[in-house]
């Protein structure tokens, strides 16, 4: 099944033009983008220059509302040079070829653009970086580079809004894939909700690396999210030079894109169309496992579950014992956070359970600044832990678990109101809100917990 990836309006149609204090034109937008949690893994790449897999994978996209990158583009002849402002903090876009790359992708796509006062800027021109410069601010709601896919996030929101302001023309169907997935290979899945497959396409080109929506974040509403956070510290090997390692010297990976991926790719599509939970769940434990193997596998070995990691996929086993079916899923990115996949049946007692084993830390005043949603918090403490699954007296492992996120599926990047922006239009430079990092900063208890 392949659901529509149409896009709502002609990419460029919602942009803004004006001019800056001292007089000179610029184009701009915003946009947010979600996460998004691969349940058959991305690990390994066949060409690390073009970003190319050794794998296809496929995700579920989170809601943006929970988790999300909110990113403002501005472009401007009056700009000195390409700039960009990462929560709060400038980066040197001259160092950072993954976002040349996503930038030249988009520059070489814009089409002509038609300024306030009627004056037309022929596509040469405005994608001519020694005439018109970007300056993009950027945010994350949640902590960067801590294994909750911000790059993923992160890259599509910056590819979606870029696309926006140049007016991308899409040469082929999800080409903005294939330029986001340059930026960071998950990114590419972040630019569709609901649940999506990036294809790892045979082209030595990367011209069929691309990612595609197979179902809608609606197809399945009964689907929830948690998500421990265990550590929001930057994590010790970064996912690109631990995929090298990994296919330089794992055999299990080799094995692993042989001849497991794509009976469980065709598997697990189909259990996520039939909305078939106990499939869905499995193949997705089995292929976090997987992947977690082929890190053990790699030599030096790669650790990215710790022992609350372990404690919480017994509990999960644990859970499902008891229901005597698979009712929630865990899985692990490269990182100990846990982001466990269950149903709104369950979602109520499952919260209570990992909230009785794994108590709020002392720092926090209240559950309500440990678990991000009131509503979720409620229906735990009204549920209970079910018989069998309570926590033994002197057991609780307190802290370990820094953070909750209860989430859902979602939807694709959204264009945000100019009024949101995170740069000032009358200067071209990061926004008060935006300079302070605090424009999509999440809640306050999640700050508290994550600080
Ligand atoms: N909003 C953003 N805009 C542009 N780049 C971003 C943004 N957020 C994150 N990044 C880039 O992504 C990097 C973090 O990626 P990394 O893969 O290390 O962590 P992660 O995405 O949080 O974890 P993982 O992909 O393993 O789940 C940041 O250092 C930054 O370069
Ligand atoms: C474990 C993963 O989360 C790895 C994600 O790796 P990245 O997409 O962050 O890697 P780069 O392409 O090098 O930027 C699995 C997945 O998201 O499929």
């Amino acid at each position: 099944m392949a659901a529509s990836t149409a896009a709502a309006a002609p990419l460029g149609a919602t942009s803004t033009t004006g001019t800056l204090a001292s007089g000179e034109p610029f184009v701009t937008a915003t946009f947010s983008a979600p996460t998004n949690i691969a349940v058959i893994k991305y690990w390994g790449k066949r060409d690390v220059k073009l970003n190319l897999p050794i794998n296809s994978s496929v995700s579920v996209t989170l809601n943006q509302d929970d988790l999300r990158a909110m990113t403002s583009v501005m472009i401007s002849p009056a700009f000195e040079k390409d700039r960009l402002w990462l929560n709060g903090e400038e980066e040197d876009v001259s160092k950072s070829k993954r976002i040349q790359t996503v930038l030249a992708g988009i520059r070489a796509i814009a089409t002509d653009r038609t300024l306030a006062d009627g004056t037309v800027v022929p596509a040469a021109e405005l994608a001519d970086p020694s005439k018109w410069r970007a300056h993009i601010v950027s945010a994350n709601s949640f902590p960067t580079a801590a294994g909750l896919a911000s790059s993923a996030a992160g890259y599509a929101c910056l590819t979606r809004v870029l696309a926006e302001v140049y007016g991308a023309a899409e040469p082929t169907p999800n080409a903005l894939t294939a330029i986001a997935r340059q930026g960071s290979g998950s990114a590419s899945r972040s630019l569709y909700g609901g649940f999506v497959r990036w294809n790892m396409g045979a082209a030595a080109d990367g011209s069929d690396s691309f990612a595609e929506q197979v179902a809608t974040a609606d197809h399945w509403p009964d689907l929830e999210v948690i998500v421990c956070v265990v550590s929001a510290d930057k994590k010790e090997t970064g996912s690109t030079a631990g995929m090298t390692t990994s296919v330089e010297t794992s055999e299990l990976l080799a094995h692993r894109a042989a001849a497991v991926v794509e009976p469980r790719l065709s598997a697990i599509e189909a259990a996520y169309t039939a909305r078939d939970f106990p499939t869905f769940g499995a193949i997705t434990m089995r292929d976090s496992n997987q992947f977690h193997a082929c890190c053990l596998d790699t030599f030096p070995p790669i650790f990215y579950m710790n022992d609350v990691s372990k404690r919480l996929i017994a509990l999960v086993h644990r859970f499902n014992a008891k229901h005597g079916s698979i009712v929630a899923a865990y899985t692990f990115d490269a990182g100990p956070n846990a982001v466990i996949y269950t149903t709104k049946a369950h979602t109520a007692a499952l919260l209570a359970t990992v909230m009785a084993h794994f108590p709020r830390p002392a720092a926090l005043a209240s559950d309500a600044e440990y678990v991000s949603s009131a509503p979720a918090l409620e229906a735990a403490k009204a549920a209970g832990v079910p018989a069998g699954l309570e926590c033994p007296s002197g057991d609780e492992d307190v802290g370990a678990v820094r953070y909750i996120y209860k989430t859902t599926p979602g939807d694709g990047p959204r264009r945000l109101d100019d009024s949101a922006s995170l740069v000032d239009s009358a200067t071209g430079t990061p926004a008060a809100s935006a300079a302070a990092g605090a424009a999509t900063a999440g809640s306050a208890g999640m700050a508290a917990a994550l600080a």
